[in-house]
């Protein structure tokens, strides 16, 4: 098995729909760190098992510098940032979405 995975920065803004008061239903910004796996048992025809750059293009080139409530169609959460990053890239089996230094969710895909 070939394991490969790839980080990089989002700069957005959010506003989160929760059922208690909370400053983050605020429009607000933060620049998430999120960090893509992948992984494949043979690599396609480039020697890849993806592309970093794709990688990279299917989730910073749809979110960066956006409204993240304008863009996907559900609550953005890191937690569903994370599932939805995921869904992008077949290859992809586990992202971790760091929202600040001390806030990070992981999604992984469950192979139970
Ligand atoms: N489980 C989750 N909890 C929270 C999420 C989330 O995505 N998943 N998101 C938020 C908001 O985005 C909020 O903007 C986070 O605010 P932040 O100031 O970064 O976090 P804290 O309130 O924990 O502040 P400290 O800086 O650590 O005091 C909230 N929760
Ligand atoms: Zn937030």
């Amino acid at each position: 098995m070939y394991y490969i995975q790839k980080t990089f920065e989002v700069s957005a803004a959010h506003s989160l729909m929760l059922d208690y008061e909370s400053k983050c239903a605020g429009l607000h910004g933060h620049n998430w760190i999120i960090t893509v796996y992948c992984k494949a048992r043979e690599l396609n025809s480039n020697g890849m098992v993806c592309d970093f750059t794709e990688i990279k293009q299917l989730i910073q080139g749809k979110l960066d510098h956006r409204n993240l409530n304008e863009v996907l169609d559900f609550n953005p959460t890191a937690e569903n940032i994370a599932r939805w990053c995921a869904g992008q890239i077949p290859q992809c089996y586990k992202v971790s979405v760091q929202e600040s230094e001390g806030n990070i969710a992981i999604y992984e895909e469950d192979n139970l």
